[in-house]
Parts: C-alpha cells; sequence; structure tokens
C-alpha cells in the first residue's frame, strides 16, 4: 500500500477520514486498487446495533459451524465510559461527537395546518445515531417499551404470509430476548415477560422525587388509571416504567448478546471450502477458532455485486474502509450479507450500492440495480414539552439525582383529542394511546435557556402513532456524506392538534395544587393574560419540538405493490443473498420506544435466516 495513503490506526476523526477518502482513495477504488484479503464468511453482519448484536449472537448459538463477521464504523465498547454506564449521564452520552453520527435534520417549509396561506418553518436540528458496538442501546434513555397489540398486527394484516409478524408472533421474540428482574411477579406479569433471555430489564431502583410524586397524585385525580406493567394487558395509564439496567447500570445488547457471541468457539471441519483468518489469536489450534470477528472503527462503503450474475443483483460480499484502507470480504456459498445499520445507514448503504429511488440514485451518478422506494417512509415519534421552574430550591437538583436515574422513571400513555382540546377521562381509558408522556427534571425545550440555574419541571409529550412521514436521500456517492433528512414533522393536521391537545392538558396539570401552590411551579414560554390561539399554538410547537430520536421505516417491510423494499422474511427486493434487520424495515412505527422491538425483530430475523440456511443445498 502506498505509503501516502496510511492513515494513523488511531485516526478516528470523520473529517480528517472524509478528506482522504475524498483526496486518494475514491480514486483509487474506482480503479480497483485496494487490498484483496481471502476473507469468507457464512454470515457478514454490518452494524453492531441493537440489532447487529442479537442476530450475531443468535446465529452463531443456532447454526453449527458457521463464521460470522461483524463490521461496526465506530469504537469498541471497551470505550464505553463511566457516564456512559450511568443512567444519571444520559442526557449528555448521545452528544459525543466520539460516539455519534454527527446527523442534522434539514430546515424545511411547509405551508401552516392553522392557516395554509402562510408558511411555516420546522427548523432542522442534530438528529442523534450512535456510532459505537450497542449502537443506540449504548447511548439511549433505556426506556423499556414495545408498543401495543395493534402495532404488530398491523404488520401482520399485509398478506396471508405476514402472519408470522403478527403480535403473538411477536410476544414470543419479545419474551425470548427478554430477562426481566421485577421481584414477585404474579401470573398476569409472568404471561407478557420473559426471564431468560440475554437483556436485562429492571424496575426503577430509583426513590422518585417528591415533585414527581405529587404529578402521580395529581393524575390520579384526573382519573388517569394506574397502570404497573406497560407491556402487559393494556398500555394507556399512569406508572414507572421498566428499563434495560442491571443493578442500575445501562444494560445494552451488546453487553448481553455480543459479549455471548464473542464466547462462542468453533471447531472447523477441516473439508470447509475457504480460508479463515483466526481474528482472536486463537491460532494454537489450527481447528478452533472464535467464530465471531468483530471489527471495530470498520466502516462498511458498499456491496460487492457478482459482476458475471448482473441481472440477478447477488451480493458475494462488502466493502469497507478500516485500519486506514479499503478491504473487502466475501460470503460463502450458502452465505449472506445482513445489513443492520439503523434506520438511516442501512437505507443508505442500499442507496450507495443501487438500490433505490432511480432519480436520486442517477443524480448521484450511482449505477440503478434495482429500483426500490428505499429511504422513503420514514417515521419518527415528534415530541414537545411544557417547562416549567420550580421556586423551592434544590428540589429537583442534579445532587439529588440518583446515579441510577435516567430521568424517565414516570410515564403515561393516554389518547389525546384530535381536535387539539384538553383530553378527557374518556381519552384515559383509550385502549389504543396514542401519547406517551414523561414527568421528569431533564432540561429540556425552553428550559434549556438557562441551564444550572433553575429547579426545572418538564412534561414531555411524544406523538407515538404520528401520520406525517417523512424521507432521507443521498447528497452524494460519497459514503462519508450525510444522507439529507426530511422528517417532515406535523405536516398532517391530526399531529399538530394531537400535540396540542397533550400540552394543553401539561399546562392544566401544572396549574394543580400542590405543583401551583406548594411548590410555586411557573411554566416558562407562555403569556399567562392571553389566551393561546390555534395559531399560537402551532408556531410554539415547531419551536420547541424535538424527535425522540426514533427513525425506523425507510426499508419498509410491506409487498413490492405497496411500497416495500423487503418482503416478510426480510429479504431486499430483486437481490439474492441480501437481508436487511433493524429498525428500517418496521413498515409502521409502533407506539413505544424502539430498541426493545427492533432486538425482537432481530431474534425473529435470526429464525428466519437459520430455516433458510438449512433449507439451502
Ligand atoms: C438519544 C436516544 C435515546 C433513545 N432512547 C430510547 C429509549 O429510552 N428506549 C428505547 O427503547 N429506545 C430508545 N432509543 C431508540 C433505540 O435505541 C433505537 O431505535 C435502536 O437502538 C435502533 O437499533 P438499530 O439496530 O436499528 O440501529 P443502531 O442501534 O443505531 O445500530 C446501527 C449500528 O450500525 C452501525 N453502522 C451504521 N452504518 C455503518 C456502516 N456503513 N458500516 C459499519 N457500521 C455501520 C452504527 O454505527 C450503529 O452502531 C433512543 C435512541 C437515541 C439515539
Amino acid at each position: 500500500m502506498p505509503s501516502d495513503l496510511k492513515l494513523d490506526k488511531e485516526l478516528k476523526d470523520d473529517a480528517e477520514i472524509r478528506n482522504l477518502w475524498l483526496e486518494s482513495i475514491h480514486i483509487r477504488d474506482q480503479q480497483q486498487i485496494f487490498k484483496k484479503t481471502n476473507e469468507f464468511y457464512d454470515f457478514i453482519i454490518v452494524g453492531a446495533g441493537t440489532a447487529g448484536c442479537v442476530l450475531a449472537r443468535e446465529l452463531i448459538y443456532n447454526i453449527p459451524n458457521i463464521n460470522i463477521l461483524v463490521l461496526e464504523a465506530g469504537p469498541p465498547n471497551t470505550q464505553v465510559n463511566d457516564i456512559m454506564r450511568s443512567p444519571c449521564g444520559f442526557p449528555s452520552v448521545h452528544r459525543t461527537s466520539e460516539t455519534d453520527w454527527g446527523y442534522s435534520t434539514e430546515d424545511q417549509k411547509m405551508p401552516s395546518i392553522v392557516d395554509p396561506t402562510k408558511e411555516v418553518l420546522n427548523k432542522g436540528y442534530p438528529y442523534a445515531r450512535a456510532k459505537v458496538i450497542g449502537g443506540c442501546s449504548t447511548v439511549n434513555a433505556m426506556v423499556y417499551i414495545r408498543g401495543q397489540k395493534a402495532d404488530y398486527d398491523l404488520w401482520a394484516a399485509q398478506g396471508p404470509e405476514y402472519k408470522i409478524w403478527d403480535y403473538e408472533h411477536c410476544l414470543e421474540a419479545f419474551k425470548a430476548v427478554e430477562n426481566n428482574s421485577r421481584k414477585s411477579p404474579d401470573e398476569k406479569f409472568k404471561k407478557y415477560h420473559g426471564f431468560n433471555g440475554l437483556l436485562n430489564v429492571q424496575d426503577s431502583s430509583n426513590d422518585n422525587y417528591d415533585i414527581l410524586k405529587d404529578i402521580y397524585k395529581i393524575a390520579n385525580n384526573l382519573g388517569i388509571p394506574h397502570n404497573n406493567d406497560f407491556n402487559g394487558v393494556r398500555q394507556n395509564g399512569l406508572g414507572e416504567h421498566q428499563c434495560t439496567m442491571k443493578d442500575g447500570k445501562r444494560f445494552s445488547l451488546a453487553d448481553g448478546y455480543l459479549t455471548d457471541a464473542l464466547k462462542k468457539v468453533e471447531t472447523y471441519p477441516p473439508s470447509k471450502p475457504f480460508e479463515i483468518g483466526s481474528p482472536h489469536g486463537l491460532s494454537d489450534d489450527a481447528a478452533k477458532f472464535v467464530a465471531v470477528n468483530v471489527k471495530s472503527f470498520a466502516h462498511m462503503l458498499n456491496i460487492i455485486w457478482d459482476e458475471e450474475k448482473k441481472d440477478e443483483n447477488v451480493a458475494i460480499g462488502v466493502k469497507y474502509f478500516y485500519d486506514g484502507r479499503v478491504h473487502e470480504s466475501f460470503i460463502a456459498p450458502k452465505g449472506e450479507v445482513i445489513i443492520c445499520g439503523g434506520a438511516i445507514n442501512s437505507a443508505q448503504i442500499l442507496m450507495l450500492s443501487g438500490i433505490g429511488p432511480k432519480n436520486n440514485l442517477e443524480e448521484n451518478n450511482i449505477k440503478v440495480r434495482k429500483e426500490l422506494p428505499v429511504g422513503r417512509n420514514l417515521l419518527e415519534h415528534p415530541s414537545c414539552c411544557v417547562s416549567a421552574k420550580v421556586s423551592v430550591p434544590n428540589c429537583t437538583s442534579a445532587s439529588q439525582l440518583h446515579y441510577s436515574s435516567n430521568g424517565y422513571e414516570l410515564g403515561m400513555f393516554y389518547k389525546s383529542d384530535i381536535d387539539g382540546k384538553i383530553p378527557s377521562q374518556e381519552h384515559f381509558l383509550d385502549e389504543r394511546p396514542n401519547i406517551q408522556f414523561y414527568a421528569n427534571t431533564v432540561k429540556l425545550g425552553l428550559a434549556i435557556a438557562e441551564p444550572g440555574k433553575n429547579e426545572i419541571l418538564t412534561l414531555l409529550s411524544v406523538l407515538n402513532l404520528p401520520s406525517s412521514v417523512g424521507h432521507l436521500e443521498l447528497r452524494s456517492s460519497n459514503p462519508f456524506i450525510h444522507p439529507k433528512i426530511f422528517l417532515n414533522l406535523y405536516e398532517k393536521p391530526d399531529d399538530l392538534y394531537n400535540m396540542m391537545s397533550s400540552l394543553k392538558l401539561s399546562r392544566e396539570i401544572l396549574k394543580q395544587p400542590p405543583l401551583s401552590t406548594v411548590w410555586g411551579v411557573k411554566e416558562i414560554g407562555f403569556d399567562t393574560d392571553k389566551e393561546m390561539s390555534d395559531e399560537d399554538w402551532e408556531q410554539y410547537i415547531r419551536k420547541v419540538s424535538i424527535t425522540s430520536s426514533h427513525p425506523c421505516g425507510t426499508v419498509k417491510m410491506a409487498p413490492e405493490s405497496q411500497g416495500g423494499c423487503i418482503n416478510h422474511r426480510l429479504q431486499v427486493y430483486g437481490t439474492k443473498n441480501l437481508r436487511v434487520v433493524d429498525a428500517s424495515i418496521f413498515p409502521t412505527i409502533p407506539a413505544c420506544n424502539l430498541n426493545a422491538p427492533t432486538a425482537m425483530v432481530a431474534w425473529k430475523a435470526s429464525r428466519l435466516i437459520e430455516e433458510d440456511y438449512k433449507n439451502k443445498a
């Protein structure tokens, strides 16, 4: 390799890598000058996030005599430090450049919902996506929620073959992944939970602030029922979220699944028709090797296709940037390339490999191999809050925050009013709630303006069943250049009015004693002398809203005629040996945080892949 291409092994700065790529490697790569390795694997998994970790472990323990390569663009999780492990460190960890892709959404002008003759602006903002072993499960808020029965029955309603995705089938997978440590669970709880999986889930070990306990009382007085299991019979009600933690510390899918996968040592039959390196230095005994080879700082660039079978789009390997140069690894005869890069990157990888919308590919000079609506169905949960100052000193200060508190313990699920009015008692009892409400002391929204100066209470509403749909598209054929992300939040009227309804309820809660009396709570950002018009609300919502960092749906699992990119077995249409397994495959967004459903999808995918592998001659 020419010395001018040599990168410092420790170099992790994306900008430098990107420049180097632009200046030299890209050109040489086009001329096919890159290092040839003779690495063959049964499965190449791209992305060691929530899905990639579960998949690697489940495949390696269920299919005998295989080897797997896992490529992860980010650092190893040995770099996961105490702050990332500590639940109370959550609000800062997803903003670090070391472990985040650094995406931003695009500014978007659109017609106002309230007065379509006017234009409104959705300002673009940073969009957290983890770049580290464990993916977003290493940086997320650890709330463990799975969604509602109706979410998955909707996936299954797409055709008879989609039956495998109905709630009953998904529940089996949720339980298989879960290791719930609730003390003395009753029979009802046992019916909905698993106790032998590798993902640790626990009740909060943290005692709530007194101010949050008073919110419980107020909500109860308003007629919101109590719920001690949001993943059980029904989701609606008020209670505490369970969290993906063990002994009060963050527990990622890498901790549970990848660690276990790396313990697997295979004995290879001598007849195995390909060479294999000894990735973890076990070469003393040539017949044995660690069966899962994980490479961190390994950025996949695109898929290698079999050029002899051009029309069939047969994936035979991947190209990736690692240790300062471009490498390629191939799959064995029955093997597969499985993309687990998350909802933004999986779509980008497919498009860079020639699979996606024709116009966007052609404008970036990428040869179209298969035209599919990749990136078109970008779904997200918008969230918005009402923040308030609290006049009792030190009642929410950091000194009181427990190490094991993620700040998101208290939760409430209810249905909002589609006309934008305060929800009534009927809404609180509705069994298809569309709002997930958190009360916490995290500084969000307008409260950010005065960090550290005030005691803050934040009432956060998340629109769990939004109608608006965004999309993403390539900005460049350069794999290191970020795609354009358009979220289209509140493009549809019902999203705006549902959010309005929930925020009105938040303001109502803040007016109730003892919040308004004992705690001296005063909301921020509202003119109390003036009635808010719908137009005022629209302005407020567009200004204060953030996302939940829950992108999904960009490589939709659906019939091709219905805008699908992959079939019910997660195979990419018009290709061979290629699947996508992560949050991008969700046809519709479930009413929950997305870590648990993504792990569930990966567990189910492992069974489908195993079946197909065993059926191949
Ligand atoms: C700040 C934040 C808070 C959240 N809070 C919660 C919560 O409380 N509860 C919850 O359930 N969910 C939460 N989520 C969402 C949830 O964690 C994610 O939806 C889920 O982890 C997605 O899993 P995934 O496998 O699809 O993708 P990811 O976990 O993002 O994994 C994708 C992996 O692929 C790697 N990758 C991508 N492209 C390449 C490439 N070209 N080459 C090599 N590797 C690549 C990435 O670096 C990443 O590690 C949160 C997410 C964020 C960001």
